[in-house]
């Protein structure tokens, strides 16, 4: 399979070139040349499949031949063996039709280990091979950052800086970055918002020397094979309520709109989605595109689910690719207009495709803290505040999907990892697990920095062990 970029203007890859080359050298993103398709009796038959019998099914359609079936299949089997529930990713009954999809039982307690832990080692992997070293350059608005340095802390290929957003994390997200002093992890905290951060990240990118110099490679989901592991999901849980013979809907709490694009991504390959969701708390760009067209920037504001708190969402570009016919001329004069006015220019008919699988709806941190409060009251479940914009937006919307239809809600954080927002809701603070029992206690490391791409690179290039 081969990989273009959303903006027309970089090279075509193949799936090994795109995982460590991140960001297409035009800015752009990459994805698929084409959807792979999955039949109905190719679904019927992975019925059944654990995890990652699944997920060996589905990435293979992404890698195709760019790394050995049986070296692929190996740093699957390890990746889901490394979680805490033997289901990998349960699903759990809240009401009639009404499911959450539990995608916090990896290492770091988000749905970012689904995908991280994979890449992890496909990093190693493919720097073995080529007897390379790399950088991975992150940006986190608290979780993307603890899955990333988990997943490549201490490998001697690589080192990890990822830039957070200060003071806008939890406490317990922060400390699961900057705790880990492993010589190889570097901590950022960055005077600015998440998009700032993001910025960053893609300018440094943009900068085609340094970009060469240090061997830099994403781990947000700009790159691909973040997205592709996501998509493994959207089939596990639709397989075990019954597709390809019913349809099945999803609300996805949303921020940088990969998640619920691996949704679309899984409808696009044929599974079966009745409606893809978009929740999202009181930054609600990407509610009032699908609501109403209207994407224009607003001010970021901090909230009650922080990972949350993006007004810039990287992959709608890939979306807006689609929804532009796959031009990349048309999607990339789109973005530069978004940058220069704070307003995205799109067709009503781009808005009316966009329609037909998304529904959106957005929960400000009232309704965000009187959810966690309500489901517990009604089923005894905790669900974390990104969650909970998530079952909030569901109830809003049902009215949009068909009646006896499942609605899967993405639980993409446990809730030990934001234990205020949880204690505001229902007077209880949830317990970190055992072997988390110290976080709060132990030593932290990181530097602050200005918002600044110059300061950042002359950072990388004095800080990097790889040098
Ligand atoms: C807990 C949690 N939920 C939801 C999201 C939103 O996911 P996405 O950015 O892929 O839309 C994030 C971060 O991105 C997150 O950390
Ligand atoms: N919410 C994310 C933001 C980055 O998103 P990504 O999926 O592009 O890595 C986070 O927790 O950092």
């Amino acid at each position: 399979m081969q990989y273009i970029s959303t903006r027309g203007r970089a090279p075509r890859l193949d799936f090994g070139q795109v995982l460590l080359d991140g960001l297409a050298r035009d800015g752009g993103l990459y994805l698929p040349e084409s959807w792979p398709r999955v039949e109905p009796a190719t679904m019927r038959a992975w019925r059944g499949l654990d995890y990652a019998g699944l997920a060996k099914q589905v990435m293979r359609l992404f890698v195709g031949t760019t790394i050995a079936p049986a070296d692929l299949d190996r740093m699957i089997d390890d990746t889901y063996a490394g979680f805490g529930h033997k289901a990998v990713a349960p699903l759990k009954q809240l009401g009639a039709n009404e499911w959450v999809m539990e995608l916090f039982h990896g290492p770091t307690l988000a749905f970012k280990d689904f995908a991280l832990q994979l890449l992890g080692r496909l990093f190693d992997h493919a720097l073995d091979r080529s007897d390379r070293r790399g950088v991975i350059l992150g940006a986190t608005s608290g979780d993307t950052g603890s899955a990333a340095i988990e997943a490549c802390r201490d490998r001697a290929r690589l080192d990890v800086f990822i830039l957070h957003p200060l003071g806008r994390t939890s406490e317990v997200q922060r400390r699961q970055m900057t705790t880990v002093l492993s010589p190889n992890v570097h901590n950022i905290a960055i005077r600015g918002t998440f998009d700032d951060a993001q910025d960053m990240v893609k300018a440094a990118f943009g900068d085609e020397a340094f970009r060469d110099q240090v061997g830099l490679t994403a781990i947000n989901s700009i790159n691909w094979a973040r997205i592709a592991a996501q998509v493994v999901y959207y089939f596990h849980a639709a397989l075990a309520l019954g597709a390809p013979d019913r349809e099945v809907a999803f609300a996805v709490p949303t921020g940088n709109f990969g998640d619920v694009y691996a949704g679309y991504i899984a409808a696009s390959m044929g599974l079966p989605v009745a409606k893809l969701i978009v929740a999202t708390n009181e930054n609600d760009i990407l509610a009032r595109f699908f609501r109403n067209g209207d994407y224009s920037s607003a001010g970021v504001r901090p909230t009650w689910s922080p990972s949350m708190d993006i007004q810039v969402a990287s992959n709608f570009e890939r979306l807006l690719f689609d929804l532009k016919g796959r031009d990349g001329e048309a999607t990339a004069a789109a973005i530069r207009t978004f940058r220069e006015t704070g307003h995205l220019p799109v067709s009503d008919a781009e808005i009316a495709k966009a329609r037909l699988l998304f529904d959106a709806g957005a929960a400000d941190d009232a309704r965000t803290i009187d959810t966690i409060a309500r489901v517990f009251a009604e089923t005894g479940e905790i669900l974390d505040p990104h969650t909970a914009v998530g079952v909030a937006v569901a109830r809003d919307r049902r009215e949009g999907v068909p009646a006896g239809t499942p609605v899967v809600v993405l639980a993409t954080a446990h809730p030990a990892k934001f234990p205020d927002a949880v204690e505001k809701a229902i007077g209880r603070r949830p317990a970190l697990p055992a072997r988390m029992a110290d976080l709060m206690e132990r030593p932290e490391r990181y530097d602050t920095l200005e918002a600044d791409v110059s300061i950042l690179t002359s950072h990388i290039l004095s800080h990097r062990r790889n040098a």
